[in-house]
């Protein structure tokens, strides 16, 4: 098929002429940035600005590009914009080539530099050293469930929350050569093996599965060893070199993992929040159902309640504190009410923040 030289030529050069006015237009927006970051106290990074700025351009998008892609670039835009005033660093559970790492990206864009801790713990100590200035972690699974230790710390840690993150998680199974044929074992996380069992039992039962502390990991192994497979992400199968023979091994296609971002402080209120928080409920009949009843009585949705054991509470045996979700900001009237009435009634009420809905 042959061009139509003279169309195309005409074409790209309303193309070209777009692009130039659209660098221009970057440009000065970035010159305002920079104003506002002048202007301001405390940190430049403004979570709930970002996210009204994501929500409301995708609501006005008439299409033909996709809201996501609408949000995508003006998160990069964000980001690079930011970047002009003040550098951050991210703080993630690594290895590179993790789900973590491309939470991160997703929420900060390319801009920042990331620093990979080898642990959920490390992730949260370089915050508050401030050695990182965001930290991204997992939380829970909608698969899997609960991340118990990022719980755990959160209890215990005086960092709060200022963002979530949900990544759909689509698993890949990869090898070195491209083929399945003489394959012993499996490498992957855990929670990984635990969401694609269903897949294994059903196309590959006698392989052995052999968990590993990450499924970057998992792909590193693999890497190594020809007789070895590993199910982990595409960005890991990048990373190491290795083919994918079988995409979205994941029993559930929905699967998505929730990541919190966590600072020294929340974010400012948005307009569509959640606010975590953490209690234990009093040693009496009915004391759990006397912890909801403030929500409820002030018209409060709560989207997620889960218990743990309180260990870093140093509780006895069998004592358990309560992880709560709730919509709305803690500066909004009727979650304030909500939460001035729970501090009354519940045990012991931590408050780890309130923080923008994540966007798509
Ligand atoms: O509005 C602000 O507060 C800004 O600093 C500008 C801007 C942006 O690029 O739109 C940049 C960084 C903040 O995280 C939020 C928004």
């Amino acid at each position: 098929m042959s061009d139509n030289k003279d169309e195309l030529a005409k074409l790209r050069e309303n193309i070209n002429r777009i692009d130039s006015e659209m660098v221009r237009l970057l440009n000065e927006r970035a010159g305002f940035a920079h104003k506002i970051g002048e202007a301001k106290q405390g940190s430049i990074y403004r979570p709930e600005r970002e996210a009204q700025i994501l929500r409301r351009l995708s609501g006005e998008n008439p299409g033909p590009l996709a809201a996501q892609a609408i949000q995508h670039i003006f998160r990069e835009i964000m980001s690079a914009c930011l970047a002009l005033e003040q550098p951050l660093k991210i703080a993630f559970l690594g290895p590179a080539g993790t789900y973590s790492e491309s939470a991160a990206r997703k929420h900060f864009g390319s801009s920042p530099s990331l620093d990979s801790c080898p642990d959920i713990d490390e992730v949260f100590r370089a915050v508050a050293a401030g050695v990182a200035n965001y930290g991204v972690v997992p939380v829970e699974n909608s698969t899997e469930g609960a991340i118990g230790r990022t719980l755990d710390l959160l209890l215990t840690s005086p960092l709060k929350i200022c963002g979530e993150i949900n990544l759909p998680i689509h698993h890949n199974l990869m090898t070195r050569c491209g083929s399945i044929d003489d394959v012993k074992r499996i490498y992957s996380h855990s929670q990984s093996l635990g969401q694609c069992q269903d897949w294994l039992n059903k196309h590959l039962p006698a392989l052995e599965r052999i968990p590993v502390v990450s499924n970057s990991e998992a792909a590193r192994r693999a890497a190594e060893e020809e007789s070895s497979a590993a199910i982990a992400g595409e960005s890991a199968a990048a990373l190491y070199g290795l083919h994918i023979l079988h995409a979205n091994v994941e029993d559930d296609p929905t699967n998505t993992t929730r990541f919190l971002v966590i600072a020294s402080h929340d974010a400012g209120p948005s307009g569509n929040d959640k606010t975590s928080l953490v209690c234990s409920a009093q040693h009496k009949p009915g004391a759990v159902h006397e912890l909801l009843t403030p929500l409820a009585r002030h018209g409060v949705s709560m989207t997620r309640f889960e218990s743990r054991p309180a260990r870093g509470l140093g509780g006895s045996q069998w004592e358990y504190v309560f992880y709560i979700d709730l919509l709305g900001h803690r500066l909004d009237a009727s979650v304030q009410r909500a939460l001035e009435e729970l501090h009354a009634c519940a045990g012991y009420v931590k408050e780890l923040g309130s923080y923008p809905l994540a966007t798509a």
